[in-house]
């Protein structure tokens, strides 16, 4: 499975990076890692000789994207002692086992949080104020003709309930208030430095909320948080919103409660089989649909390699880690 080699040899002394990455997806600070590292491609092609030799002694994975990282991708490098990862959701990586090894792990932090906070409260608005809806009418050339239009409904002054109140949770809120929106959130524990009312269950939120987001982490625990009966309870008029990871709902009851008109829309940004997106959403106008979209922009994207690069840096001169995830 590994495919390539691309050995710089400007220095012996300078340690491996393992680049574990999607093929053709090259970022911008790429050829910045490669003056500095001998740089283990493992996606590019052709495969070198010196990969079997050089793979067993890569003490550093940088993971790009969401690629998934196994107990057996770890057993193939021996060495490794850090993976540097470059996204906020880290459920694709097998964290039982880097903890077994007592491999060091990070994240993207809060380098995009800003932008996926942002994201939440447009899709928010698109659904409600139906934007999107808006633009296909536009661009249909109907204007001219049709004369009656389906109401949108107002944003400001819903309420709205946040299902993770972290680093993107905590942000969401911050923008809703400007709505004069009032907030309430569930999350693992409560959070002493908020004053916004907690529910220790997700249902509770759901039943007051007009809006839910969801922008928890994936884990075990939080894998379909949102059931039928939490959607249900919602209700016909409420809206969903994930820009955390797609399997927090159960898309299959989400789609079902969607067609049936038993939840009033939703705006999503991920999904539980990405990238495929049931097809009966399609035709939904109460629903916004986006391609994993939150954390792309620029800005996003510059933060993370700044922190990935640090993060590199740290760990090959014995300084901390930035992002390090606490590994239970
Ligand atoms: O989805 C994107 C991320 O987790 O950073």
């Amino acid at each position: 499975m590994p495919a390539a080699v691309d050995i710089k040899q400007s220095s012996e002394t300078l340690p491996l990076l393992l680049l574990h990455r999607f093929p053709s997806f090259e970022l911008s600070f790429f050829p910045v890692l490669k003056t500095k590292y001998t740089v283990l491609d493992l996606h590019a092609d052709p495969p070198g000789p010196s990969f079997p030799i050089l793979s067993k002694s890569v003490r550093v994975m940088l993971c790009v994207g969401p690629t998934a990282l196994t107990s057996e991708d770890l057993d193939r490098y021996p060495a490794v002692e850090c993976v540097v990862g470059s996204s906020a959701g880290i459920n694709h990586f097998d964290l039982a086992a880097c903890r077994r090894r007592g491999i060091h792990v990070t994240s993207a932090g809060d380098a995009s949080s800003d932008d996926v906070a942002d994201y939440a409260v447009g899709l928010a608005l698109d659904v409600l104020r139906r934007v999107s809806v808006a633009d296909r009418f536009v661009r249909a050339g109907s204007w001219p003709f049709q004369k009656e239009y389906t109401l949108g409904s107002k944003v400001s002054g819903k309420r709205v309930g946040i299902v993770g109140l972290g680093s993107i949770g905590l942000r969401v809120a911050k923008r809703f208030e400007g709505f004069n929106c009032s907030i309430a959130y569930n999350s693992r524990k409560i959070k002493s430095h908020v004053s916004y009312p907690y529910y220790a269950n997700v249902g509770d939120l759901a039943s007051n909320s007009d809006i839910l987001i969801v922008c928890c982490a994936l884990t075990n625990e939080t894998f379909h948080v949102i059931n039928k009966d939490v959607m249900r309870a919602l209700g016909k008029t409420g809206i969903i919103v994930n820009v955390g990871r797609g399997a927090l709902i159960d898309e299959k009851e989400l789609v079902e409660l969607l067609v049936r008109g038993d939840l009033g829309g939703a705006g999503l940004d991920v999904f539980e089989h990405e990238p495929y997106v049931p097809e009966e959403l399609f035709s939904l106008d109460n629903v916004v649909l986006s391609p994993h979209n939150a954390v792309i922009t620029l800005e996003s994207f510059a933060a993370l390699e700044e922190l990935v690069l640090a993060n590199i840096e740290a760990f090959f001169s014995n300084k901390p880690l930035r992002a390090e995830v606490e590994l239970h």
